[in-house]
């Protein structure tokens, strides 16, 4: 089970995360977020971990040359579409990253409201690694804490591997995983004291429960 923890904000929780293990830290590079960090300030963390950490950059509805700019400048290996970028979006950028560095992982946010949006995820099997199911909020495009309606997910399979976010916490993720079996989980405001603080015994506490779900 791959396990991201997004809206990380302070270096020594940064640091402490990857010890317990997750394999992605997530950034927010979204100005009217809680949880946006600048590119400079995401740097000081990113050379300060492991090399073998996914470091997500997460934007929403960006330029192509904001993104690639703050992957350089922020020392990201990875980059999460959270707004309606389209396939072609993502394709064109997998091009323009190439330039930059090899082998940028690139994922597409869904915020699904309904089956017909599950549907999309068709399109970007093809485009992107990974497809990342999150909630629908019509105020806020991300961090919600609201959960998806896991039922509708019981068969969902696109062509690349797909993670599961939206309210997940040490409570239900059990539940989730064994509910929709997803490649990955992804994780913000279920595990934070407040906005970009993260509360590391339930950091600790969540991966010990994904982990322990995943191999049953
Ligand atoms: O977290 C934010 O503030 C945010 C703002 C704008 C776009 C995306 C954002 N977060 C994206 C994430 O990857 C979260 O981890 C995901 O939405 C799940 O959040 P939560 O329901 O709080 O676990």
């Amino acid at each position: 089970m791959y396990i991201k923890i997004c809206g990380i904000t302070k270096l020594e929780q940064a640091q402490s995360i990857a010890q317990i293990g997750a394999n992605a830290l997530g950034f927010i590079c979204v100005s009217s977020s809680p949880r946006y960090i600048e590119a400079m300030a995401i740097a000081k963390i990113t050379s300060s971990l492991d090399a073998n950490l996914d470091l997500v950059g997460v934007f929403l509805d960006a330029s192509m040359a904001e993104i690639c700019q703050t992957v350089e400048q922020a020392g990201l290996n990875a980059v999460q579409l959270h707004g309606n970028e389209s396939p072609e979006f993502c394709q064109q950028l997998r091009s323009q990253l190439a330039h930059i560095k090899p082998q940028v992982k690139l994922i597409k946010a869904l915020r699904v409201k309904n089956q017909a949006g599950l549907a999309v995820a068709q399109l970007f099997g093809d485009v992107v690694d990974v497809v990342l199911l999150d909630a629908y909020d019509p105020h806020m495009a991300g961090g919600t804490g609201k959960t998806l309606d896991w039922q509708m997910l019981r068969e969902f399979q696109p062509s690349c591997d797909w993670w599961l976010a939206g309210g997940l916490s040490p409570d239900n993720v059990a539940e989730a995983i064994a509910m929709v079996c997803p490649s990955g989980v992804d994780v913000s405001s279920g595990v934070e004291r407040s906005a970009g603080d993260k509360d590391l015994s339930k950091v600790e506490q969540f991966m010990k429960i994904a982990l322990q779900e995943s191999s049953n």
